[in-house]
C-alpha cells in the first residue's frame, strides 16, 4: 500500500482511495493528496501487486483478483458502514469496477479518471481494444513464460512516455515517472473483460473525468466509454494530459470536490 493521509480516522470524513493505470503505483497521486489532505480529507492510495513499491515481479500476476488483492484487502479491512469514494486512473478504472462488484457496500461513489469503463457483464471483446498486443511500436513486451506464449509484462518504450503519458506535464514529474514506472500484468489485464454483470454495482454512482490533451486515450475513446455505460456525471479537463494527477491537480481537486457534492449525506 502507498500510504495514508488525513488526521481524523473517524467515520464522518470523507475517504478518497486511489488507484493507479498500468505500470504507475501509488506514488503518482503525490500532488492530489497533498491537496486534499491539507483540505481535511482522508486519502489512501494503493500499490497494486507487482506495482509501485509492491516486491511482487509483475510478469508472475496472470489473474485480475492477484493484481487487484491490495485494493479488495484494504477495502474488506475498512470499519463497519465506512464507505470511500473509489478513484481510478486509465487501466485503474478496471480495478475500480472489479471492486464496485465485490464490495458494493464500501463505495459511496466511483470516480474513472481517464479510465476504462466497461459495464460488468457486457459481451465485449478485444477487437473493440484501443490497445491490441502488438498494435503499435510503443510497447516493450516481456515474455516470462517463452516468445511463443502470451507476454507477461508491457511497458511503454522510454522514447514515448513523454508524449504519451505526460506532454502537459512538469518535466520534473516525467523524469520522477520515468524511474518509477515498472512494466504491467498483460495477463491480467487481459481478465478484466470478464466480470458478470452485477446489480448491486450499477446502483454506485459512477464520475467520468475526461482528459482533452490525452495522446494516449483519444476523447473519442474516452466519449465511447461513456456512451457504452452512461455515468451520472461526466467533466472535462480541458487542459489535461493523461496524467491529470501530474498535469492540472488542482483543477483535477476541484472538479472531485465537485462530484462528490452531488452525494446524499
Ligand atoms: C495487454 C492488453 C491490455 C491492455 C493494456 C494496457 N492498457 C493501457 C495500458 C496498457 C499496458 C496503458 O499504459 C494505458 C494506461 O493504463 O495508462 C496509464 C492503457 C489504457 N487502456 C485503456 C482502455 C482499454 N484498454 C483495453 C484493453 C487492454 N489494455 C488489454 C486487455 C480496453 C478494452 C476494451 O479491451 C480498453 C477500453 C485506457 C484507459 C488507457 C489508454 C488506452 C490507449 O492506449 O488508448
Amino acid at each position: 500500500m502507498g500510504g495514508e493521509g488525513g488526521g481524523d480516522s473517524g467515520d464522518s470524513v470523507i475517504h478518497f482511495v486511489f488507484v493507479h493505470g498500468a505500470s504507475h503505483g501509488a506514488w503518482c497521486w503525490y500532488k492530489l493528496t497533498t491537496l486534499l489532505d491539507a483540505a481535511g480529507f482522508k486519502s489512501t492510495t494503493v500499490d497494486l501487486t507487482g506495482a509501485g513499491i509492491n516486491l511482487t515481479d509483475s510478469n508472475t500476476v496472470f489473474d485480475p483478483d492477484h493484481y487487484n488483492f491490495p485494493l479488495f484487502s484494504l477495502l474488506s479491512d475498512l470499519p463497519p458502514h465506512h464507505k470511500v469514494i473509489l478513484v481510478g486512473h486509465s487501466m485503474g478504472g478496471g480495478s475500480v469496477t472489479a471492486a464496485l462488484c465485490k464490495f458494493p457496500d464500501k463505495i459511496s461513489m466511483a470516480v474513472y479518471l481517464a479510465a476504462y469503463m466497461v459495464q460488468p457483464g457486457s459481451a465485449s471483446s478485444t477487437h473493440n481494444s484501443p490497445m491490441h498486443l502488438g498494435e503499435e511500436d510503443i510497447w516493450e513486451y516481456i515474455y516470462g513464460e517463452g516468445v511463443n506464449e502470451t507476454p507477461t509484462g508491457v511497458i511503454m518504450k522510454e522514447q514515448f512516455i513523454r508524449h504519451r503519458y505526460y506532454s502537459q506535464s512538469p518535466l520534473e514529474d516525467v523524469t520522477l515517472a520515468s524511474k518509477l514506472l515498472r512494466p504491467a500484468p498483460v495477463r491480467a489485464f487481459l481478465g478484466f473483460d470478464k466480470l458478470s454483470a452485477n446489480p448491486a454495482a450499477e446502483k454506485i454512482p459512477r464520475v467520468c473525468i475526461k482528459t482533452a490533451k490525452d495522446n494516449q486515450f483519444s476523447m473519442l475513446r474516452q466519449d465511447r466509454m461513456v456512451e457504452n455505460w452512461p455515468p451520472s456525471q461526466v467533466y472535462v479537463l480541458e487542459e489535461s494530459d493523461h496524467s491529470p494527477f501530474f498535469s492540472v491537480p488542482t483543477t483535477l481537486f476541484i472538479y472531485l470536490l465537485r462530484a462528490i457534492s452531488f452525494l446524499q449525506s
